[in-house]
């Protein structure tokens, strides 16, 4: 495998357009900017995510769109804040009450509240609901990419030029919810090889770690390959989704870091085999509202529940960077060492043959007892 591979040429060349925006707006979120979402038939939204709203903010999108302010929620949190989002994905809040950055929070974050979820009056608001594949959506999925809170504060752009220039005029970025929606098949497809080197381990010596970036340049998956695992073969797999606290700390909150040195030992002893290290903390939430799904936990919620609290679905992840990385690798038939059956459907649908799946249960301990149960009852998990 490995001896075939070898590092990309250095990204010399620019990575797809439609990438691009999306990390470009992703980043503007993040400092607490505004964006464009675009789509065809569809009035252009100017977006800032929830986390970054205060009162100047909220000002300044009123005046540059001259337009009503809403809140969008994904439906999950929606409901769970007792309004009804109908056959929306996403719910625009409204308000003929001046809707205050403060409300505005506390209606997105439970974590605001004394109580972990109390939110105040709703009797206010009324809700539109947004299908999928709307812009408020993609402005909504463009959050979660960026590792946010799964809410945003939208404005429509109404405007006599061209939404592009208008924008460009008032230096906001512009993205279109295509590449929104797209974006993690597109940086999937994307992943390239661009780093490898010998790292021998405590418990596996012979080990070899491969870097794959996606051509935005975002974050890097890893590919610790231990021994000379045969293509021809069914190759030993783990894929393990990222666990700052539990891989780096040894948190007893979870099960990861037993989960992470199993693999590695498990491989080890068989001779041969790769584990995927997956950027995708917290089943894809990011580790800042894990933490925050983790105080929700403190106050009651399970796992699941803390996830629906913040706005996320259960389960926030995706394979299909993994299926890419064992196509990169030549490891189309896997025996995939792990308790979770939709790792396993997952990887099917995206074209790898999982032809065994080993169970990977450790102790626990009575800090994860309840997670891992909760894993087991509505997660499906096989313990
Ligand atoms: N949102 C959230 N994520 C968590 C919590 N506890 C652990 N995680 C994350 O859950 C993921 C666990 O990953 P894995 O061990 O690969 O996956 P798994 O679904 O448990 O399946 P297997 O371990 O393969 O059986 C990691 O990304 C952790 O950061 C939690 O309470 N909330
Ligand atoms: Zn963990």
């Amino acid at each position: 495998m490995t001896e075939t591979l070898r590092p990309a040429a250095p990204l010399s060349s620019p990575p797809p357009a439609p990438l691009l925006a999306v990390d470009r707006a992703a980043a503007e979120l993040r400092r607490g900017g505004p964006v464009v979402v675009l789509a065809p038939d569809q009035a252009p939204l100017l977006i800032q995510s929830v986390e970054g709203v205060t009162g100047d903010s909220l000002e300044r999108l009123v005046h540059l769109s001259g337009q009503p302010l809403a809140l969008c929620l994904t439906a999950r949190r929606t409901r769970l804040i007792g309004l009804d989002p109908g056959p929306g994905v996403v719910a625009a809040l409204t308000s003929d009450l001046p809707l205050t950055a403060d409300r505005m929070l506390r209606l997105a974050d439970p974590g605001t509240a004394e109580d972990m979820g109390g939110v105040g009056r709703i009797d206010d608001l009324s809700v539109v609901p947004l299908l999928a594949g709307t812009v408020a959506d993609a402005g909504v999925q463009l959050a979660k990419l960026a590792r946010l809170l799964p809410g945003i504060v939208t404005t429509p752009v109404a405007c006599a030029e061209t939404v592009r220039s208008w924008a460009s005029s008032r230096n906001l970025l512009v993205v279109e919810a295509a590449a929104v929606l797209g974006y993690a098949q597109t940086a999937a497809r994307s992943l390239r090889l661009v780093g490898e080197a010998r790292v021998p381990l405590v418990e596996a010596e012979n080990t070899r770690i491969l870097a794959f970036r996606p051509a935005d340049g975002g974050i890097e998956h890893l590919a610790i390959v231990i021994g000379t695992p045969d293509p021809e073969q069914p190759v030993l797999a783990r894929l393990h989704s990222e666990c700052f606290t539990g891989d780096l700390l040894g948190s007893l909150r979870c099960d990861c870091g037993d989960q992470l040195r199993g693999a590695i030992d498990a491989i080890h002893q068989a001779g041969s085999g790769v584990l995927l290290y997956l950027a995708q903390e917290g089943r894809g939430i990011g580790l800042v509202n894990k933490l925050r799904a983790y105080r929700l936990q403190d106050a009651g919620y399970d796992t699941m529940d803390a996830n629906g609290q913040l706005g996320f679905d259960d389960d926030e992840r995706v394979y299909l960077p993994a299926a890419e990385m064992l196509r990169l690798l030549g490891y189309s038939r896997i025996r995939l060492m792990t308790n979770n059956p939709f790792k396993v459907d997952a990887l099917s649908r995206h074209g790898v043959q999982v032809e065994e799946r080993v169970p990977h249960v450790f102790e626990t301990n009575t800090h994860n007892l309840s997670y891992l149960r909760t894993k087991a009852l509505k997660g499906g998990h096989l313990f």
